[in-house]
């Protein structure tokens, strides 16, 4: 320790050298950290239980938060911590794109830092495409034999950038070695076992986060500004044990708050924690949230902590009209509404993680998407309520690869319990259905392949799930369907509608379902998927390129000619 700085109000002992890890010491991860000669059938052993973080005294105390046993010392702990002493502003989400080296690491850092004001909880997902690269390895480590493991591609990109990393940072690589080593471990066990369980699968992406932080967490001290790196399934975020896609449980909120605001009572320092991963409830395994589940994480720490704002910081002026890389010219949208951002999310805008708006929404906790390449621009404010007076067509969605059902009853037309009878066999089945929409003889319905439980199964329980509708029905399945989603202000529906179906008329396309549910922010319209794109790029041009909306609004609203500076907002 040599000199200190003033950050988020305390006094701040600036380290020159090795960012302090002691109060990891209890850490599985550390424990690897500290004796990177860790055997090969201790890593073996971990790999193949898929990870399982604690023994029984672990299971126990999840069990007792989950009972809510720990609530009366959470209380208490929140109480005294109350919000004159609030320790946390607001948390700091950066996704992959933003920590793709160590010159975006060093940026990263510096825009903390340029907010003084801030006291934030720092969440981060793994560097650049580490994740996908962890995934390929796995893959390619079922079929390639032990002997050939440690040479897979990807494993050798992963080595790469985070060696690069902390060399170009200037830390020391003892803080990523162990978990390198393990990594190696784990893609041998996979090799030997010629397979990869959804749990193990977890495990293996976990890597990519455990890194990411670890490096930041260091950076940070190296450059004076005292920070704490946490595992999250470590601090308290018990999920259901739904492997690659689990869900965050309420006993998450009290224990990462008295976590979190204990530690920096006794300690002051910037948390800076894995996005994506959990600890599953029953197994003690470590969890994911799902493909950009740091989202979920973020909120979930925002509402757990009851904090100002939420940001997410990306690649991308904010939430766009429409995904950038269809339509280029998609523009920034300034307000949404917790529904309309969870509806945008869950019709598949890659921006934002479906579940992420839950916990803001239930805890009223804003979010702000910004763009971490280009901090000054405003971003969208994500909040309960906004004025939706101006508001027509807020942005344009596209969900790809979606099978379409057509069910027409048999024997059950118009009976108590048919719809019942169907949806009990896509419960039955665990297929989640996206898109509803019935008449007197038939429904039609949405499922969306990616979310089977095993995409390479998906044929075969399309044939179960046709097998077992056909005792009740005729049923016609469509595959290679898109959702396109048109998330706006319902009331303006008519208009919206008209306009859409003009747009797609003369694009010659026809609309096989349409579907519009009362949550007055969604209307979805279901094309081939060889003509959705281009579908999304004509309704995108006639809604927000062209000013001939902004006309027929003025009109409807206020009389040909009237009112006429009043601009169509998103
Ligand atoms: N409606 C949309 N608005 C903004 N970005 C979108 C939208 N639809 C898709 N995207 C894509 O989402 C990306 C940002 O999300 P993501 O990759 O999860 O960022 P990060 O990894 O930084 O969390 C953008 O680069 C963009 O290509
Ligand atoms: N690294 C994980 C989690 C995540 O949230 O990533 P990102 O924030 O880069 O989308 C993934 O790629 O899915």
């Amino acid at each position: 320790m040599e000199a200190s700085l003033h950050f988020h109000g305390v006094r701040i002992p600036c380290y020159s050298r090795t960012p302090r890890l002691s109060h990891l010491s209890s850490k599985p991860w550390l424990s690897s950290v500290a004796s990177p000669s860790r055997s090969f059938h201790a890593a073996m052993e971990n790999a193949c239980k898929g990870g399982s973080l604690r023994g029984n005294s672990e299971k126990k105390r999840i069990e007792a938060v989950l009972r809510g046993e720990e609530e009366e010392e959470e209380e208490e702990a929140t109480e005294s911590h109350g919000s004159d002493a609030a320790p946390f502003t607001c948390v700091m989400k950066f996704g992959g794109s933003s920590l793709a080296s160590a010159e975006r690491i060093r940026e990263i850092a510096q825009l903390i830092v340029s907010f003084p004001d801030e006291k934030p909880v720092v969440v981060l997902s793994a560097m650049g495409k580490t994740t996908n690269n962890l995934l390929l390895a796995g893959e390619k480590a079922v079929s390639c034999g032990v002997s050939n493991a440690s040479e897979i591609e990807e494993l050798s990109f992963i080595k790469q950038l985070h060696l690069r990393t902390v060399r170009e940072l200037g830390i020391d690589s003892s803080v990523i070695s162990a978990h390198l080593e393990e990594l190696e471990q784990l893609l041998k066990g996979i090799a030997m076992m010629k397979e990869l369980t959804l749990r193990t699968r977890d495990y293996l992406v976990s890597f990519g986060e455990c890194m990411s932080t670890r490096i930041f967490a260091a950076y940070l001290n190296n450059i004076g500004v005292k920070a704490r790196q946490y595992d999250a399934f470590d601090i308290g975020f018990i999920t259901t044990d739904d492997f690659t896609n689990a869900d965050i449980l309420e006993g998450t909120y009290p224990s990462v708050a008295k976590r979190l605001n204990d530690d920096w009572i006794s300690d002051p320092a910037i948390p800076v924690v894995t996005g994506f991963l959990g600890k599953g409830s029953k197994s003690c395994a470590v969890t994911t949230l799902g493909r950009g589940g740091s989202d979920l994480t973020a909120t979930t720490i925002g509402k757990s902590l009851g904090l100002r704002e939420v940001q997410v910081w990306k690649d991308v002026d904010g939430v766009l009209t429409c995904d950038p890389s269809i339509c280029p010219d998609a523009e920034p949208v300034p307000y949404l509404t917790f529904d309309e951002a969870a509806e945008l999310a869950y019709f598949g805008a890659q921006v934002l993680h479906p579940q992420s708006m839950r916990p803001a929404r239930d805890g009223e906790i804003p979010v702000r998407v910004k763009n971490s390449y280009n901090p000054k621009a405003p971003g969208t404010l994500i909040t309960k309520t906004r004025d939706m007076s101006k508001a027509v067509l807020t942005s344009i969605v596209l969900k790809q690869n979606v099978t379409l059902l057509d069910i027409v009853s048999t024997r059950m037309l118009g009976q108590v319990g048919f719809l019942a009878k169907v949806f009990s066999t896509f419960e039955d089945l665990g297929i989640s259905v996206d898109v509803v929409a019935t008449s007197e003889v038939s429904l039609s319905l949405t499922l969306d392949p990616s979310k089977f439980w095993s995409r390479e199964l998906i044929q075969q329980e399309l044939d179960k799930m046709e097998e077992e509708l056909e005792k009740i029905a005729f049923v016609n399945l469509l595959q290679r369907r898109s959702i396109i989603s048109l998330i706006g202000n319902v009331q303006y529906s008519s208009l919206i509608l008209e306009k859409a179906f003009h747009v797609l008329r003369t694009n010659q396309v026809n609309v096989q379902m349409i579907s519009q549910g009362a949550s007055k922010v969604n209307i979805s319209l279901i094309v081939n998927d060889s003509e959705a794109e281009k579908c999304v790029k004509a309704l995108h041009h006639a809604f927000f390129e062209s000013d001939d909306l902004l006309v027929v609004v003025l009109e409807s609203e206020f009389g040909n000619g009237s009112a006429a500076l009043l601009p169509i907002e998103t």
